[in-house]
């Protein structure tokens, strides 16, 4: 894959990751990644960012195509988490640069990554601004978005914003501009990334949105470090980030579950049927056919959460402990729960579910609800009964 110039003198030096599957071993990528590195050509060539360690070669002749490594002056280092920088103790041992630039938070993790005292990093300050010749670099802390050390680069002779992590998505392609590809299917790939990556972070987003627009930054392209360039939709990812960092919900519900001999996923088809007769769109979920990744991005912008499973060992199935551990960790707000299941003597999982839930700040309209074995007809219509008043519910928090 050749080095690409997205702006004059600027060029993307990534790498392209079509493989990839599993996503830093706890949420799946659906289509691959990217990761994105650049190459600015001015009186101080200025690398920023580098790759997974796997993929160094790659980088190593992208960028070795357009100039030799020791022409490179600076290294910028916006992320310190092994996707982006595995590759950078290789390419400065190559580059030998006169400068790393790096976030005070970043200063800290290099050496926690690399234990490397003698490279000659330049910690900047947020706002601090350097000059590369023709161009200025601006750098705007992060911090938290997602990780301690991130930054974002701001080049506003390009009006280009290199944006670390935010505005990603897991998308390996060769066309790496927004224009070349469905802009629904962008966003909802945004929307995943964001949802399992960068919600918790959501009052900061917020934050950051703000003090971008108040700074009145000019921006026409948003290059992050996974995914498509945004040259012509900037806007839309600002705009998709806005609203996926304040939650909007729609009429909508997930219905994960786990189940071993089916009596459990009867309740939640019963569940399904009187949600969906009162006009709430619904997901139903197998964790053993989705993983807790999947199930989360379903959930990003659904008012309700419907979590069943059986007593298993009086408690609830381990793929389901695994879904609420990582559902909570991701602090989705303002959301309603329900937790039922099927049990043959004690029962326990209903209550354990709810009391998840509530820690994780659901509101729960309705009473944990269990079915002693197989559900008959009477115990399925209470599962109806209770998916219409989670329904009622629902259309009051979303006003549908
Ligand atoms: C290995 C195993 C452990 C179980 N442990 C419990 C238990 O601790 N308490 C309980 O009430 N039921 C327990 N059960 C019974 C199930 O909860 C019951 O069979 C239930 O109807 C299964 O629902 P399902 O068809 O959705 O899997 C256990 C079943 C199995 C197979």
């Amino acid at each position: 894959m050749p080095a690409i110039e997205i702006k004059k003198n600027v060029y993307w030096v990534g790498a392209i990751d079509w493989n990839l599957k599993n996503f830093h071993g706890y949420a799946m990528a659906r289509r691959g990644t990217t990761y994105n590195a650049f190459l600015v050509l001015d009186d101080k060539i200025t690398l920023f960012d580098t790759v997974s360690e796997k993929f160094k070669w790659d980088l190593y002749h992208q960028v070795r195509s357009l100039v030799k490594l020791e022409e490179i002056d600076y290294i910028v280092v916006n992320h310190l988490e092994l996707d982006h920088s595995g590759a950078l103790p290789f390419m400065v041992d190559n580059i030998k640069p006169e400068k790393i630039f790096c976030s005070s938070m970043g200063e800290k993790s290099i050496h926690g990554h690399f234990h490397n005292k003698d490279w000659p990093l330049q910690v900047v300050k947020d706002g601090e601004s350097i000059s590369l010749g023709k161009r200025n670099v601006t750098f705007m802390e992060t911090r938290m978005l997602h990780w301690p050390d991130s930054m974002f680069s701001y080049i506003p002779e390009d009006k280009l914003l290199i944006s670390s992590d935010a505005f990603g998505q897991n998308i390996a392609s060769q066309k790496i501009f927004d224009d070349q590809h469905d802009l629904n299917l962008l966003l909802s790939e945004a929307r995943h990334y964001y949802t399992n990556i960068i919600l918790p972070f959501s009052p900061l987003v917020q934050k950051l949105l703000d003090k971008v627009q108040k700074a009145g930054l000019e921006i026409d392209m948003i290059a992050p470090d996974h995914g498509v360039i945004w040259r012509t939709h900037p806007g839309k990812i600002l705009e998709a980030y806005a609203d996926f960092a304040a939650q909007t919900l729609k009429p909508k519900a997930v219905l994960v579950y786990d189940t071993m001999w089916g009596s459990t996923e009867k309740m939640v088809k019963a569940v399904a049927d009187a949600l969906t007769e009162e006009g709430i769109d619904i997901r139903v979920m197998s964790l053993k056919s989705f993983h807790h990744s999947d199930v989360m991005g379903e959930f990003s912008d659904a008012a309700a959460l419907v979590c069943a499973s059986p007593t298993h060992n009086n408690g609830m199935l381990p793929l389901m402990s695994d879904f609420l551990t990582y559902m909570k960790g991701l602090k989705p707000k303002n959301r309603l729960g329900a937790a039922l299941g099927s049990y043959g003597w004690s029962g326990e999982a209903p209550g354990a579910m709810a009391k998840v839930l509530e820690e994780a700040g659901f509101e729960l309209p309705e009473k944990p609800y269990r079915t002693q074995f197989v559900p008959a007809h009477e115990q399925l219509a209470q599962c109806k009964e209770l998916g219409r008043n989670l329904a009622s519910a629902i259309k009051a928090k979303t006003q549908a």
